[in-house]
Formats: structure tokens, sequence, C-alpha cells
């Protein structure tokens, strides 16, 4: 596809003896806000795992902007945001950022823009482990924005969310994708498929379809993307 930020070909993935994915093929379109959906255990974060090139995989290939998946020159390029924080308790939310920001030798303004972006302003300097769920999910949010990366790789990043939350996290989304940003986002959740420009449906290892929500409603003849999702698997049992 041209103009996709990650190309996955042939995909295969085994994990403890099972075939997470099995020959997936799928491209991410640079710039636009892609959600991977599918029940738990379909695969998504095994494909999210080989797309950052942290997956040991079978047979296939992934490339991301042009490069190997994993590529040392990826490494300020490729932001992941993984469903388990990955941020120190003990620190402040500042204190957090700071640090990842020295380590990424990120530039100054780096951390207060992170802040900014995940409006945490009000939370930054609490210690991470007094904050609420939502706000530890978005410091880790946070530490993946520092290096402003062209690909964000987010795995479930709305879990546990209030609808607010959720809704004012959706609008970060686009807006970092509306400067130039490529976003993978992750769920389970069928409605927050509506907020994606493009999406990729996934089941038992495999992508059962890739394309915009409204071409997607307009294949199933459904009304909305649970539907959709139901008939798709029907129609593959057919
Ligand atoms: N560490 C692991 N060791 C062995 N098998 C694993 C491991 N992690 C995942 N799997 C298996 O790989 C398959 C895909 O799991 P994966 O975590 O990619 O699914 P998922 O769609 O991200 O699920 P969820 O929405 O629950 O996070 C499942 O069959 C799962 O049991």
């Amino acid at each position: 596809m041209q103009g996709a930020a990650v190309e996955v070909r042939d995909l295969t993935v085994v994990r403890g003896g099972v075939t997470a994915l099995d020959q997936v093929t799928l491209a991410v379109p640079t710039g636009q806000v892609t959600g991977l959906l599918g029940p738990s255990g379909c695969g998504k974060t095994t494909l999210m795992r080989s797309i950052v090139g942290v997956q040991i995989v079978e047979s296939g290939s992934v490339f991301v902007l042009g490069e190997p998946a994993g590529s040392p020159s990826l490494r300020s390029r490729v932001a992941y945001v993984t469903q388990a924080p990955s941020v120190y308790g003990d620190l402040t939310v500042r204190g957090n950022l700071r640090y990842f920001a020295s380590i990424l030798g990120a530039e100054d303004g780096a951390v207060d823009r992170a802040i900014d972006a995940v409006d945490l302003r009000a939370e930054a300097d609490r210690l991470v482990n007094r904050l609420s769920g939502g706000q530890l999910s978005r410091v880790s949010l946070a530490t993946a924005l520092l290096d402003e990366p062209e690909v964000l790789v987010l795995d479930e990043p709305t879990v546990g969310l209030d609808p607010v939350l959720r809704r004012d996290l959706w609008a970060l989304f686009h807006r970092l994708a509306a400067d130039g940003a490529t976003l993978l986002v992750s769920s389970h959740v069928m409605d927050e498929a509506t907020r994606c420009e493009r999406l990729v449906l996934m089941r038992e290892g495999h992508v059962l379809a890739d394309g915009t929500p409204d071409a997607l409603l307009e294949r199933t003849g459904a009304a909305d993307m649970e539907s959709a999702f139901l008939a798709l698997i029907e129609g593959g049992r057919s």
C-alpha cells in the first residue's frame, strides 16, 4: 500500500505452542488512527509486539517506516505503550517524565508538552502510585509522547477510563494524527471502532476485515460495529 507506515506480510507467530498470528497481511496508513479490534486472545498484542520488533516471529515480514521492525534506527521514531504501566510508582508524574526525557535526550519543553497533552498538569507533582488507574495509564502515554514519535502503537489505552477521559484521549489521538503521526490503537470495545479512520478486525489470529468503519458497515449491511463484527464472523463460517 502506498503511504503505509507499517506493512505486515504473511506474518505467522507461534506463542506457547499456539498459532497467535496466522499469515497476517495488513498495512497501516500514515497519518491516520487505525483501530485494531477483536476479542481477547485474538492476537492484537502479538501483532503490536511484532510491529515494535519485540516478538519472535515464525515467518513473514514486518516493515515500519520502510525499515524492518525492531531496527535500531526506529527506536526514537516508534513508541509502544503496553497494557501494563511502565512508570515508577515512587516518582512524581513530572519526575518520571524528566527521567525518561533524559534517557531519550528529549528537548527542553518536551516534559511540559507531554504533561499537557494527556491533561495531567494538576497531578504533575503527585507520586504516581497515588494516582487512579486512568491517570496512571495517561502517565505511560505521556512518556511515549516525549520523543514525538512518528508511529505510536497503543495497547488498549482507554481500558478502565470513564467516558469523558476516553473522549479526550481519542481527541488527542486525532490531534497527533493531524500533525502527521500514525497511530495503531487496540481495543476490544466495539463502540470505539467508529472513532477510528480505519479498522482492522481480528479473530483467532486472522484478519477478518480491514477498511474504513463506513465500508465495513456497508459491506455487512449492519447498523453498528458490533453487529458488523458478528456478521463477518458468521460469514466466515459459511
Ligand atoms: N506470553 C505468552 N506465552 C504463551 N502464549 C501467549 C503469551 N501471550 C499470549 N499468548 C497467546 O497468544 C494468543 C494471542 O494473545 P494476545 O495477547 O496477542 O491477544 P490479545 O488479542 O492482545 O488479547 P487481550 O485483548 O486479552 O490483550 C493467545 O492464544 C494467547 O493465549
